[in-house]
């Protein structure tokens, strides 16, 4: 039994509104530097590894607590300064205060540990692959709209707060991005526009989306509205048009439900294109407001090309793109192989998809409207034999039912890319039982920078191929 263990149920070793001082032992997944008292877990933000630190209890639990900085004793070598504290407390950047090279040893180190518990350190995991220019690099931003002291604001909470902290400068935001989110909120002052009170589930702007492409520089406003109707509609696209001749899009999407979900289904087009378009190492796409599309463009051109050296394909195979998106990664690998079949959940970004391989001239590729689970299931029946098939799934990683169909398919190559280690590990061990085997190091790739979230491209080759 580990010392934890032991502890569990006992009385904690502090208590809430102590003092004390501490050494760091720690980073936790959510960047939280861990202290550790008679082996009871002491979380505290702000706080890095070796730094001794004076800190103020805030409340404790049966088997851990959590605790803020009274003041900082020791600084770790890898601390950067952080002036303004605005980005660790709303959650925008836990990192920040990490410096680059560390922040992506961090991640690296994730993927390691969580193999490592698995006794699966056999394999290995490859320095990530960082960023020149590690800020201002989100190509979507969605930004809350709340009355504060009386005046329309555009910011974030305060993480698991309802603390609403105004901010004009986002961090890691594409600059130009922050720029049409201020124009716009100064729009909606003007016009007297209601901000959404959430408490009542009153007023209208509730948030503010926008989306730029990194080449092409387009740019999509959303309003996203508690209310059906947009008063002043008419002056406020006006207003935009004048202020942003960039925007190519604007679009009002109704969310009338009492939620935590940004966007509602219904989109209404006020002006100009239902989507705008970007690039991917030299492949148009267009991008409407409901699609996935990778917020870190300069990143994602690196993460496809290592999905593609993972594929090495030669023009022969036929490929499955499971949790395909806007057809990214299919239309990627479509040049370069026989046949590409895609599947993704949101019909919009099906459509995107569609448009997408036509207006790059790609007829090689058949993109599905469903869910993987059910169309992996359909295309074993029908016979389909991949030779290389692709995940992408979100947080939660793969269905059982998944892997069992892709197993039966047989593909040569898996080419997993995740953005959870945890469920990444947990999906790998499946594979590895049922004939597959890692002989590559795992290539994570810093998409996020500033945040704790890890992205990594995982290939699983067939023992016997
Ligand atoms: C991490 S994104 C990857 C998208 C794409 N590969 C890319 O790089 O842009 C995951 C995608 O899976 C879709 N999705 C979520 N659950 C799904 C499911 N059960 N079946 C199919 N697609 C799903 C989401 O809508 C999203 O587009």
């Amino acid at each position: 039994m580990s010392e934890e263990e032991k502890n569990m149920g006992s009385k904690p070793p502090v208590s809430k509104n102590e003092e004390l001082t501490v050494t760091i032992e720690d980073l936790t997944y959510q960047g939280m530097g861990v202290a550790k008292i008679d082996h009871y877990p002491l979380f505290i933000e702000n706080a890095l590894p070796t730094e001794k630190v004076k800190v103020h209890v805030l409340k404790t639990s049966k088997n851990y607590g959590f605790a803020k900085v009274v003041e900082r004793l020791t600084t770790s070598e890898e601390r950067v300064e952080v002036t303004e504290n605005h980005y660790l407390q709303t959650g925008i950047a836990p990192l920040q205060h990490l410096n680059y090279e560390a922040q992506l040893e961090f991640k690296r180190n994730q993927i390691s540990e969580l193999l490592k518990k698995v006794h699966l350190e056999n394999i290995k995991v490859a320095p990530t692959i960082g960023m020149n220019e590690p800020y201002h690099y989100r190509n979507k931003a969605q930004v809350p709209v709340r009355l504060v002291n009386g005046k329309i604001e555009t910011g974030f909470f305060k993480k698991n707060s309802h603390v609403f902290v105004p901010l004009e400068d986002f961090l890691i935001q594409d600059k130009r991005i922050d720029e049409v989110i201020k124009e716009v909120r100064d729009i909606l002052r003007e016009f007297n526009i209601e901000a959404y009170d959430e408490r009542k589930h009153s007023g209208v702007i509730r948030h503010i989306m926008v989306r730029r492409g990194y080449y092409t520089h387009e740019v999509m406003v959303v309003l996203v509205t508690r209310s059906k109707r947009l008063p002043m509609q008419k002056q406020i696209v006006e207003a935009i048009q004048k202020k942003c001749p960039d925007v190519c899009s604007i679009i009002q999407n109704v969310n009338q439900a009492s939620t935590n979900v940004i966007l509602g289904k219904q989109n209404k087009l006020l002006a100009g294109r239902k989507q705008i378009k970007d690039q991917l190492n030299g492949i148009t796409f267009n991008i409407s407001p409901q699609s996935f599309y990778q917020v870190n463009p300069v990143q994602t051109e690196r993460l496809y090309q290592a999905v593609a050296e993972g594929t090495n394909l030669t023009g022969k195979e036929t490929v499955i793109d499971a949790y395909c998106g806007i057809g990214t990664i299919s239309l990627t690998l479509a040049t370069k192989a026989a046949k590409v079949y895609g599947v993704e959940i949101v019909p919009e970004a099906v459509v995107d998809a569609k448009l997408n391989a036509a207006a790059n001239g790609i007829e090689n590729t058949q993109f599905e409207t469903g869910t993987a689970e059910e169309w992996m299931q359909k295309w074993e029946e029908q016979g389909i034999k991949p030779d290389v098939l692709v995940v992408d799934p979100p947080r939660k990683g793969l269905a059982e039912s998944l892997i069992e169909s892709a197993v039966k398919m047989n593909p040569d190559k898996i080419v997993y890319v995740s953005c959870n280690p945890a469920t990444l590990v947990r999906d790998l061990q499946l594979f590895l039982g049922k004939g597959y085997t890692i002989e590559q190091p795992i290539q994570p790739v810093d998409q996020f920078p500033q945040t704790t979230h890890v992205e990594s491209v995982a290939l699983l080759q067939r023992t016997d191929s």
